[in-house]
């Protein structure tokens, strides 16, 4: 697992951004071998959509090519709720590029059998060949997706009944009102995730800094579904200096100095060492060889 500490929120979601601008550019795109993009909601990536829909408009990134699958999506809410993740989706981020509709992917709470719709997410994952990045936040109580404490690290997309510390932060979209909050969501797994080619989480904020302190110091465990990135041999963790407020200062530093050790060897600090050094010559991601530097030094 890989840290990046930046002071405020926007300066974490730039670097995201910078990074997904990057990885799709290097993998180049087409229709036939297009760029999976896993992707989340919630209030901490709004800044890294924002940043994505200018490095768009700026002409730096095209999203043509691009095949996206959200995480989750609450149960029972209708679809043009102006809370539901397809509205919070297209209102922040799809209608803003020039994705294909045919590419993007949400989970449908409203459908008649919800287990069937989680089982043909699962397929239409594997149909295009997996996630290459999943991006992701992380919820107070170290939850990925809608994967609550005491989800199964093996966990696939299914029906999830949200804990009550969920509702309560979640009623905040609500007006604050916690009966308004749907009590179920259809999520991608731990295991889902996990099966991506790279996951990217975000988070920034006091709220999150036990999680972020869970997630990073402590052992892999159910209660902290964010923690099961420890196993994940391509997984980065960006945060805000309010997100690390429980993290050893011995911890933080060693992150950040790793991070001077990768500036130090000539790469530029929105560069990942994977990409400046395991990208073949025609641009295209491949595995870092044996001794090759990695995010995981
Ligand atoms: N299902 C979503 C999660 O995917 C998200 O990570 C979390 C945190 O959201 P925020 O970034 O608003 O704190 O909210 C919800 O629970």
């Amino acid at each position: 697992m890989r840290l990046i500490v930046r002071e405020r929120p926007e300066q974490a979601a730039q670097y995201i951004a910078a990074y997904i601008v990057k990885r799709i550019n290097a993998f180049s795109p087409t229709t036939e071998r297009p760029f999976v993009l896993g992707l989340p909601t919630g209030s901490s990536p709004l800044p890294i959509y924002q940043a994505l829909i200018a490095a768009y408009t700026r002409g730096e990134i095209s999203f043509q090519h691009v095949v996206t699958f959200n995480m989750d999506e609450y149960v029972g809410l209708p679809r043009d709720h102006p809370e539901s993740y397809h509205s919070f989706m297209y209102n922040n981020f799809f209608r803003h590029i020039n994705i294909d509709v045919k590419n993007v992917n949400l989970l449908d709470g409203n459908a008649t059998s919800l287990t069937e719709e989680c089982i043909a997410y699962e397929a239409k994952i594997k149909a295009v060949g997996g996630i290459e990045l999943f991006l992701g936040g992380v919820g107070s109580d170290g939850h990925i997706a809608f994967n609550e404490p005491g989800s199964s690290l093996a966990s696939r997309t299914r029906i999830k009944s949200l804990a009550h510390e969920t509702i309560i932060a979640n009623a905040r979209f609500f007006n604050g009102d916690i009966d308004a909050v749907p009590r179920m969501a259809l999520t991608v797994g731990v295991q889902t995730i996990m099966d991506a080619r790279e996951v990217v989480i975000i988070a920034t904020g006091v709220s999150k800094a036990l999680a972020i302190q869970q997630a990073v110091e402590g052992g892999i465990s159910h209660l902290c579904t964010l923690s099961a990135l420890q196993l994940h041999s391509s997984s980065m963790v960006v945060v805000d200096e309010d997100a690390t407020m429980e993290l050893k200062m011995k911890t933080v530093r060693y992150f950040t100095g790793v991070e001077r050790t990768i500036l130090s060897k000539g790469m530029s600090s929105e560069t990942p060492p994977s990409l400046t050094l395991a990208t073949s010559n025609d641009g295209t991601w491949r595995e870092p060889e044996d001794g090759e530097l990695t995010p995981d030094i």
